[in-house]
């Protein structure tokens, strides 16, 4: 039982590092709820319709305002991926870089002119006085075909005019799978035994998801088979160039087999477009209610841009307000309210002993709203995060957006720069307000939404 449980904590920044020596608590003592022997606190997450499924950041904040920075808990098991590190380690060298990363500039910004003149024309559509109805369905297929222009070297069309038909019912088969895993993952899986009508819609969507995933990556294996034979210089070796894009690499690469290849590209797909979606419509609505925050915005952007630049990766480095801003949005909305992990090892966290196998959750959510880690954490405030020489340096743990380690988010560096360039453009081209009269509170749909429709309206600015 010990070892199915999770130790839940804030991530202990300040470790002891003048090695005097401390009284170390066995993991036993480590507070927390009492739960079933077997489903721990399962039967509390369930309950009320599965309040605190929805809300998990409200659970996570309840647990550490009455047991403390560290509390354990127990949910049932987990399973742990064994292939993991080798595909991370393939698939990071093309996305991690930086320099890999920034060339895409070109593309994520055609993806964001097609979303604009969707934008805008569905503005005319709709006609509420400048207001844009479902902008989290048109914010999602922005993160779809910039996921998807990425990993298959193409653009899929969600966003032309006729979509393409293919493209929708790839893009509907990711966001209704994302959501039935929330709802089916804390159920004991009895739904795949009995074989129920809804667990046959689910594989469906998953076989859909595949077979569209095949065969464009078949696609890209003709197109580059053909390149290959067209190369009149056949000294010129195409897999080992730098300049390879994502797909191409891989496929060219051959360390991954044609299953893992499809398999890792809808793990990227599926984590994508949720993520950065909720993170823009959370951007939007902070900058709709605060209009002081976006003229600055606005003032900063149009400093780095001349009358119609696009920006590019170059660009954004000179706009530190604007990455301030965006990381301000993640502390104060984050995207998952934390992290497990299974520790290998005995370790002490927090003056506890922690057995090995321990699955361990640092609680994001919890650190984002931690008095003695950000100063008046209620309040929004981007300039925290923006250096200065005045300022102390900032601790480079505390950012958790996007996680730490191995395991961190493969997706950093495309969902940081896309959004960067998203809102740069829209700031530069509107004035955004926000229609929601009171708060909006978040919900838990596999990652933390918006609990309620972000009402924005884009207002053209007149230069
Ligand atoms: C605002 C946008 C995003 C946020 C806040 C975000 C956040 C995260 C976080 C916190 C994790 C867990 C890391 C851990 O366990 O330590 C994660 C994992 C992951 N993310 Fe993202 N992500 C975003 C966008 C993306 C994008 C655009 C992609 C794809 C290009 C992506 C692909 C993944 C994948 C594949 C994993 C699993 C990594 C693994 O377990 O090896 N994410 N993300």
């Amino acid at each position: 039982i010990v070892n199915q449980s999770t130790a839940v904590g804030n991530l202990d920044h300040k470790p002891n590092g003048n090695n005097e020596s401390v009284e170390v608590k066995p993991f036993s003592e480590i507070p927390g709820p009492k739960g079933l022997p077997l489903i721990g606190s399962l039967l509390t997450v369930l309950k009320n319709d599965g309040y605190y499924i929805k809300k998990t950041h409200l659970y996570m904040i309840m647990n550490a305002k009455k047991y403390g920075r560290i509390h354990k808990d127990k949910m049932g098991n987990f399973d742990e991926g064994e292939e993991w590190r080798r595909f991370r380690s393939i698939l990071d060298k093309k996305l991690l870089k930086v320099k890999d990363v920034s060339a895409y500039s070109g593309r994520m910004n055609d993806v964001i002119t097609d979303l604009i003149n969707y934008l805008t024309k569905k503005q005319l559509e709709d006609d509420l006085n400048g207001e844009i109805s479902n902008l989290r369905d048109c914010l999602y297929k922005w993160s779809f075909e910039t996921i998807g222009t990425i990993l298959y070297n193409k653009r899929l069309g969600t966003l032309q005019d006729p979509p393409n038909p293919i493209a929708e019912k790839f893009y509907h088969s990711v966001c209704l799978m994302f959501e039935q895993s929330n709802d089916l993952a804390p159920i004991p899986p009895y739904y795949k035994y009995f074989k129920t009508k809804y667990w046959k819609d689910y594989c469906q969507l998953w076989d859909t998801m595949f077979e569209i995933a095949e065969q464009l990556i078949n696609e890209e294996h003709q197109r580059l088979q053909q390149i290959m034979q067209d190369i009149a210089d056949k000294s010129v070796d195409l897999r080992r160039s730098e300049e390879l894009e994502f797909l191409p690499y891989v496929l060219l690469r051959g360390e991954l087999n044609s299953d893992e290849i499809v398999g890792n590209i809808i793990d990227l797909m599926i984590a994508a477009v949720d993520t950065s979606a909720n993170t823009m419509l959370w951007t939007l609505y902070i900058l709709g209610k605060n209009p002081e925050i976006q003229e600055k915005l606005y003032q900063e952007v149009s400093n780095v841009l001349k009358k119609g630049e696009y920006p590019d990766s170059g660009a954004i480095q000179k706009m530190s307000y604007l990455r301030a801003l965006i990381k301000e949005t993640q502390r104060m909305y984050p995207i998952l309210p934390g992290v497990p992990r299974f520790i290998d090892t005995d370790i002490v966290l927090a003056g506890y002993r922690i057995p090995a196998n321990t699955r361990i959750m640092a609680g994001f959510c919890v650190m984002s709203c931690d008095e003695s880690i950000f100063d008046e954490p209620t309040k929004f405030k981007p300039e925290r995060w923006i250096r200065s020489p005045s300022k102390r340096r900032l601790d480079p743990y505390i950012y958790t957006a996007f996680s730490f380690g191995p395991r961190m988010c493969i997706g950093r560096r495309v969902a940081e720069l896309q959004m960067q360039l998203l809102i740069a453009r829209l700031i530069s081209q509107f004035r955004v307000e926000c229609r929601n009269t009171g708060e909006v509170g978040q919900i838990i749909r596999t990652v933390a939404s918006p609990e309620t429709d972000i009402r924005i309206a884009l207002e053209p600015r007149i230069n």
